[in-house]
């Protein structure tokens, strides 16, 4: 869904009039279990395991062509496996779901670059991003509501981007316009937040406070980063899954994880 713009977004919570959301009674919010995606004979996933618990802040690491983004793939429903489940909570079948079904049951993807409209302020991004498949005209000559002002307030404010709410989107810097789609995902209240490489390009000062975004974000839903950059993974990570081969190699405290002599041969050692 690279690229996607916020119309298509709208246009996925067109099939949301009653999305089903995840049962989270065990704890767990995605399961994938077995997964195997080959292309042209060579498995990018291998009988992948990855268990996700509610509410949870993973971080997923692991070389260049590790199967990383095709895990991410899998889950928003861009690729099909070849094998395996995938499951969303306890009932949500989401082999059985297209990519906007996905999107609209409360699974959102930030992609690396980030896809924000330029030449509307900040606040018209976070409204066209919480509206329905209404055309961009109707959505922005629309009247909202004191509850949905106060839903984008609130964003603007998890996203440090209250005092900006006027300004061009595209005026904003490099990570104020990642903070920005983030804000936009989060309009669509997902359950289960991807988060693809979210400081590269970022100054320290941004990276830090990505760092203390995506840490306030978990608890009330589960967030999922992959992210090369390994101090800001120190600095997030609760938990670590290192990927190589389209398995998972190894999988604990960031700690434990650095200190394994196998991630230490096939990835910190590089
Ligand atoms: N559409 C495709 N066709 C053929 N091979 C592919 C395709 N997509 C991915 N691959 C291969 O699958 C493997 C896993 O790729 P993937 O992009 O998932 O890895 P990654 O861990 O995200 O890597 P990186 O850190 O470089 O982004 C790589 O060897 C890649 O070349």
């Amino acid at each position: 869904m690279r690229g996607s713009s916020i119309v298509d977004r709208a246009l996925g919570r067109g099939h949301r009039s009653n999305p089903p959301r995840p049962d989270l009674s065990h704890n767990i919010i995605l399961y994938l279990e077995g997964i195997t995606v080959s292309f042209d004979g060579f498995r990018a996933l291998n009988a992948l395991n990855l268990y996700i618990e509610a509410g949870e802040l993973r971080c997923i690491i692991g070389p260049n062509g590790a199967g990383k983004t095709t895990m991410m793939d899998v889950i928003t429903g861009k690729t099909r496996p070849d094998e395996g489940s995938a499951w969303f909570g306890q009932t949500i079948d989401l082999l059985a779901m297209k990519e906007p079904e996905i999107a609209a049951a409360g699974i959102g993807r930030k992609f690396q670059k980030p896809t924000v409209f330029g030449s509307h302020t900040v606040f018209e991004n976070l409204e066209l991003a919480m509206a329905g498949d209404k055309s961009v005209w109707k959505i922005l000559f629309a009247k909202l509501s004191a509850e949905q002002l106060a839903r984008i307030d609130s964003v603007l404010e998890t996203i440090g981007l209250k005092d900006l709410r006027s300004q061009l989107a595209g005026s904003l810097s490099h990570g104020q316009k990642q903070w920005l789609e983030i804000g936009m995902l989060l309009m669509q209240d997902p359950q289960l937040l991807l988060v693809d490489e979210p400081v590269a390009g970022m100054t320290p000062q941004e990276t830090e406070k990505t760092a203390e975004l995506l840490v306030s974000l978990a608890g009330q839903r589960s967030v999922v980063v992959v992210e090369h950059d390994m101090d800001f993974v120190r600095s997030i990570a609760r938990t670590v899954t290192v990927l190589h081969e389209g398995s998972v190699l190894a999988e604990g405290p960031i700690d434990q994880v650095q200190n394994d002599p196998k991630v230490v041969e096939v990835y910190l050692g590089e």
